[in-house]
């Protein structure tokens, strides 16, 4: 069955734990967010464990060095998945998986800004990690003609285990799951929804139905 993540890319762990209140029934991850990880340090990582035990706590950290070291420091904390990014060197992701290993937990990989995703992807999956994020950052998403089916192409064809990130909603969500993503990452349809809670129930029927 796919999965369900939520992106939370609010600033303070308070409105994050507030978002992951509302919308835990719904999700398998919750993901706190790489400006909300910079914002408050390694706590929010452990704040949110704290509250939901039951969910994959996903630090995306986009890890460009120091590879054993960030993962390790994110996986003390209580995450159980980090990220490292796709283009820092393989030294760096067996570091984070070898980190991973010593914990129990797992590493993603983040392809955005990558030139050839799926390329990258083949190639990672082969150093220990638990799948591969294709992904359109915020920035590429606000450049002009960008779509998601660029991401739901690539999955399609991949070959490997992928999640995809870079504005899937309630209207592209089937197409997402139906190209063999196995993870939907999803943040601004929910933080930004004004419903989160039943911005995120449409979005598990969507993906249960698909
Ligand atoms: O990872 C993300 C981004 O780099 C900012 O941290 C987003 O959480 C990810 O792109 C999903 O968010 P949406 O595109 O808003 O669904």
């Amino acid at each position: 069955m796919a999965k369900l993540q939520v992106a939370i890319d609010l600033l303070t762990t308070e409105e994050a734990l507030a978002l992951a209140a509302k919308v835990a029934p719904y999700v398998d991850i919750i993901e706190l967010g790489t400006p909300l990880i910079k914002n408050m340090g390694s706590s929010v990582i452990t704040a949110m464990k704290n509250a939901h035990p039951d969910k994959l706590v996903f630090a995306d950290l986009k890890t460009a060095d120091a590879g054993e070291l960030e993962a390790d420091i994110a996986f003390k904390a209580g995450a159980d998945l980090v990220t490292v990014m796709g283009a820092a060197g393989n030294a760096t992701i067996i570091g984070a998986v070898k980190a991973a290993k010593a914990h129990g937990k797992g590493v993603v990989v983040d392809t955005i800004g990558y030139p050839d995703r799926v390329k990258r992807a083949q190639e990672v999956i082969e150093l220990g990690v638990e799948f591969v994020e294709l992904h359109a950052g915020l920035d590429e998403q606000w450049t002009a003609g960008y779509s998601i089916q660029v991401l739901i192409d690539e999955a399609a064809r991949a070959g490997v285990p992928v999640s995809i990130a870079g504005g899937v909603n309630i209207d592209n969500v089937t197409a997402v799951i139906k190209a063999g993503a196995q993870v939907a990452v999803v943040g601004a349809a929910i933080y930004g929804a004004e419903d989160p809670a039943a911005a995120a129930k449409a979005l598990r029927e969507a993906i249960d139905a698909a």
